[in-house]
């Protein structure tokens, strides 16, 4: 199933609810929440009052993106906010099968993310036990980047790695994702498009809905 997970962090702040509103109507299956800590990433974002407030608003799936240093130390705090999903990087845990379990013990989904010049080896050992991968399409820390061709070969080299182990776990792309190139990352195997400035900069109903017409072309299939 293939599904949009808007990123809040280009919405307004000023009108949160009512753009959350707007393109879970238009058909955005997921709502992503970007936290960043200022060490990790250079940005610092939001935490968990903000997603505490907005868990008011949908009981959409709650998709947290966690850039912040050595996440462990939260993950019973965020899980306590109503998230669904928790992500967390592989390159800000120093146990990250330790994290894992944290994430599964607090009742939650468990995601790793992995930069762009993370290999997926880093994975090796931890893979089986994940209910999604986030492959990054660009450098994370900031929204309205361009996609970085070659995290594509990654997310289909996932996919292979997937069949070939007999998983079934989604693969979630993030960065510089939009309508037009959203053929080409659902064809390398991604399932989860994280979509920020191409959601919320302009129509959002519209910027939704073409997302929803190519996710379309693949379901008619
Ligand atoms: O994790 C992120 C940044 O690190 C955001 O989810 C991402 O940047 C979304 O924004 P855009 O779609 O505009 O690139
Ligand atoms: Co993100």
């Amino acid at each position: 199933m293939l599904i949009l997970s808007p990123s809040i962090l280009a919405a307004d702040f000023t009108k949160l609810g009512e753009q959350i509103e707007e393109t879970i109507s238009a058909g955005a299956g997921y709502i992503h929440l970007d936290v960043m800590d200022g060490m990790f990433v250079p940005q610092i974002s939001f935490g968990m009052p903000v997603i505490e407030t907005i868990r008011k608003c949908t009981d959409k799936v709650f998709d947290v993106h966690l850039m912040i240093e050595d996440p462990g130390r939260y993950i019973e705090a965020f899980a306590k906010t109503g998230a669904d999903i928790i992500t967390v990087h592989a390159e800000a845990c120093r146990h990250l099968d330790r994290v894992i379990q944290q994430i599964k013990a607090a009742g939650v989904k468990a995601g790793v993310a992995l930069n762009p010049a993370t290999p997926l080896s880093a994975l090796d050992y931890v893979l089986d036990e994940l209910d999604m991968v986030l492959i990054m399409t660009v450098n994370p820390g900031f929204g309205g980047q361009k996609l970085i061709p070659y995290c594509l070969e990654k997310v289909h080299d996932l996919r292979l790695l997937m069949k070939e182990r007999g998983l079934d776990i989604d693969i979630q792309v993030d960065g510089g994702i939009k309508a037009s190139n959203a053929k080409e990352v659902v064809e390398a195997g991604a399932n989860v498009l994280v979509g920020g400035s191409a959601v919320f900069s302009g129509d959002i109903t519209a910027n939704t809905k073409a997302f929803m017409d190519v996710f379309a072309e693949f379901e008619n299939k």
